[in-house]
């Protein structure tokens, strides 16, 4: 059985259509994510899992039953937003055993509830502190312990980590990630990131224009491509692009042939003509021969160097192990291989072969 099933949701705020039909479909523990740039839809189908929001049409089901028009109280969800929306009034011990209060919770359970979770938190010490004697991480900490105290049958988490800087963030995904793994609570987690899709995903839907343009595990994802988008969507730096024509039984860009695999080569006759021939940086290597070029920028990381170079069919940027000798206007070549090219008909946006 699956834990959580969303099925053809609509919804048209005056007039215009913000979800056109989302289908997706988890197993319980699963870590879904839902992932797309600003405006895509993905707040206002998280507000219907979590029932503040009600779809044109579509059903939820969580488990067996469906949701689709239960008030939010009696969803047995708890929500994570970015904005931590603790009591200012009350003091962290309080903010936690808050909800349990609500549903009558005995005292002496809650106790040993907040206790618990304060443990998984490491919060132990904050516990008669008030919100505003907290910094942002261990008020995003709370409201953790707040939904982690419900024991729910879903988390919903709303973009959590957007307003810690930059090192908190990586340290409270990380802590997400453990979280998850200790409980397993099934989980569907908003976040325009495509790092922490990609850590923290067990399966990524992700969005454009109110519509899922793919839904798969991160390997898949990065791996198989489903449309341009999602291509350039998750990857960084992001996938190099070469436009090119059908010639005869192959591909070319500027006269100059381009390597297909089997699989490519067998599937082109069914695109239209013009193509996207597509390279993800780390598919380039600096060689002795292969595409010439010139050195136009070099960005040094540490563990890897971002070597970028104009070609005959383009700007390209390779990613590069280490350090690199060449130096900006220097001659080079790169070279990949036919099975790490990712092609796109150009007309429909979508994965050829
Ligand atoms: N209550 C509402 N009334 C009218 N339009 C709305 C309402 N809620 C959302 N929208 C519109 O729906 C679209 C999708 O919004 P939504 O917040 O779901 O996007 P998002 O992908 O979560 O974006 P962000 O990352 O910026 O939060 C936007 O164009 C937004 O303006």
């Amino acid at each position: 059985m699956q834990a959580l099933k969303i099925e053809g949701i609509r919804k048209t705020f005056h007039q215009t259509e913000i979800l056109k039909g989302i289908d997706i479909a988890i197993e319980p523990g699963e870590f879904l994510i839902l992932v797309g740039p600003s405006g895509c839809g993905k707040s206002t189908l998280l507000s219907m899992i979590a029932g503040l929001e009600q779809p044109s049409s579509g059903r939820i089901l969580l488990g067996e039953r469906d949701i689709t028009a239960l008030p939010s109280k009696d969803r047995d969800i708890a929500m994570v937003f970015q904005s931590y929306a603790l009591y200012p009034n009350m003091n962290v011990a309080q903010n936690i055993a808050f909800g349990l209060e609500m549903r009558k919770v005995p005292k002496p359970e809650r106790a040993a509830t907040v206790a618990r979770v304060a443990a998984m938190l490491q919060i132990e010490h904050l516990l008669e502190r008030r919100p505003a004697q907290l910094s942002g991480g261990q008020r995003q900490r709370v409201a953790m312990g707040r939904a982690l105290a419900r024991a729910p049958q879903l988390f919903l988490f709303d973009e959590p980590l957007s307003n810690l800087d930059a090192k908190l963030r990586v340290e409270m995904r990380a802590e997400i990630k453990l979280l998850h793994q200790r409980t397993r609570t099934t989980t569907v987690y908003v976040t325009h990131d495509q790092v922490e899709a990609m850590t923290l995903g067990d399966r990524i839907a992700v969005m454009k224009d109110g519509q899922v343009q793919q839904f798969g595990t991160p390997h898949e994802i990065y791996t198989r491509p489903a449309t341009v988008f999602v291509a350039e969507f998750i990857g960084s730096p992001q996938i190099n692009w070469i436009a090119a024509q059908r010639q005869g039984a192959g591909l070319a860009a500027h006269g100059l042939e381009l390597g297909l695999n089997g699989e490519q080569a067998a599937a082109l006759s069914a695109v239209g003509g013009e193509c996207l021939y597509g390279l993800r940086p780390e598919a380039l290597q600096l060689a002795g021969e292969g595409l010439p070029g010139r050195v136009h920028m070099i960005e040094p990381t540490g563990p890897e160097t971002y070597l970028c170079a104009d070609t005959p069919v383009g700007r390209l940027t390779a990613r590069v192990p280490g350090e690199v000798r060449e130096r900006v206007g220097d001659a080079v070549h790169l070279r990949w291989v036919p099975e790490a090219v990712h092609l796109f008909d150009a007309g429909t946006q979508r994965r050829v072969a």
